[in-house]
């Protein structure tokens, strides 16, 4: 996996952000089984509630072009900002990262590259083990 080469997509993505109340513009890169990338960024509403995150809308559209196994996803935001997934998201992504193994491609607040799983960062996760047992 070209690490950089993702977090430059999700750097990409980010200036298709919809983002006027908060002005914090997001991106995500996923990298879909096949190898495809799949850009995804915030998209706010006048609601905010109905806001949709940048790993939400690359998660969604990869899945409506029948992408269903993903090996990384990279998310990018403003400079000097440490970011990492909202816990919405981390559940959404656990939907479709049953083992946990998912790498999530962050920056710290220096810009330096920072990795954890989605493991890591939502232990314990509630799944369809949880829904069905047995
Ligand atoms: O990981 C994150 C964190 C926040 N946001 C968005 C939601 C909202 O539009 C804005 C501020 O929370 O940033 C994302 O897209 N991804």
């Amino acid at each position: 996996m070209d690490a950089p080469a993702l977090m430059a997509a999700a750097e990409a993505a980010r200036a298709m952000a919809h983002a006027p109340y908060s002005r914090f513009t997001v991106g995500a890169a996923l990298l879909c089984a096949d190898g495809s990338i799949q850009p995804g960024c915030n998209v706010e509403n006048a609601s905010y509630g109905a806001t949709l995150c940048a790993e939400r809308v690359a998660l969604g559209a990869a899945v409506a072009r029948g992408q269903r196994r993903f090996t990384a996803i990279a998310v990018a935001g403003p400079a000097g900002i440490a970011l990492s997934p909202c816990g919405l998201c981390r559940q959404v992504l656990s939907e479709f990262a049953p083992d946990g193994h998912l790498l999530v491609l962050m920056r710290a607040a220096d810009g330096s590259p920072r990795q954890a799983t989605l493991a890591a960062l939502l232990p314990d996760a509630f799944g369809p083990d949880q829904l069905h047992p047995g």
